[in-house]
């Protein structure tokens, strides 16, 4: 479970600073998708970088399976991040030369001391996140070898390599056609409710918010709106 709590951010901007997220607050439940949508510039991507513990907010706290993570020391940061936060990026950072199960392994060997997985066969689950991708028959080919979606689905893939909690994700459909996008976003909500990660999914894709578990919408850096499914109002009546 992931909570933001009263969270500012701002950046520098000449002499003055730039609000980019102004006293924000919400919390992901496990097994939701919560969509994070809102016009250009109104610090969708400032808050998930708050919420990767990648950029320390100005105030406010962000809370990671109960600890709290802005006050952790660097190297305790970065812990609980390859621990417990799956990040998919809004570009496709995959590495030119390696297969899509290569890349999957690689966050193994720079997880493996500390990871929430409790799987010793990390190439067992490696190709077995590429299955559940629908990469199975993908999984030696180069990010060049592969179409738009199936990159953002190696991406996702390695993004749970390490069994996360949390799951980020920052406009994963902007580089698709309207189907593979639909896709992309089913393929997000059937994983995060089968690994019960808390996932966070940032889009101005107004198409898809319908599908999400909840919806929060951003205006310059505010919370001005939220919509919570009544699936999930039943997860938090139970106290979940
Ligand atoms: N590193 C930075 N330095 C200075 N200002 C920044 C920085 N990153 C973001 N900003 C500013 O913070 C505000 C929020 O930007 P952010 O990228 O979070 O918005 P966004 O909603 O994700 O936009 P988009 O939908 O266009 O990606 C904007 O005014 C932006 O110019």
């Amino acid at each position: 479970m992931i909570t933001l709590d009263d969270v500012t951010l701002t950046f520098p901007d000449g002499d003055r600073r730039v609000t980019a997220v102004d006293r924000a607050s919400l919390t992901a439940h496990p097994g939701t998708v919560t969509g994070i949508t809102g016009p250009s510039g109104s610090g969708k991507s400032s808050l998930l970088a708050v919420a990767a513990t990648l950029i320390r907010p100005d105030s406010g706290r962000v809370i990671v399976d109960g600890v709290e993570t802005t006050g952790l020391a660097a190297g305790d940061a970065s812990r609980l991040r390859r621990d417990s936060i799956g990040i998919v990026f809004q570009q496709s950072n995959l590495v030119p030369s390696l297969t899509a199960r290569e890349q999957l392994r690689v966050m193994n060997e720079l997880g493996a001391r500390h990871s929430r997985s409790r799987r010793t066969d990390a190439a067992a689950h490696a190709d077995a996140l590429l299955d559940s991708v629908g990469l199975a028959d993908q999984r030696d080919k180069r990010p060049h070898q592969l179409s738009g979606g199936q990159r953002q689905r190696v991406n996702i893939a390695r993004a749970l390599m390490n069994d996360p909690s949390v799951l980020l994700v920052d406009e994963p459909t902007s580089a698709l056609d309207q189907e593979r996008g639909a896709e992309i976003i089913e393929l997000i909500l059937r994983l995060s409710t089968e690994r019960s990660t808390s996932t966070l999914l940032v889009t101005h894709d107004l198409v898809h918010l319908p599908r999400m578990h909840a919806v929060v919408r951003i205006v310059d850096g505010r919370i001005a709106d939220e919509r919570i499914d009544e699936r999930l109002a039943q997860v938090q009546g139970a106290g979940a």
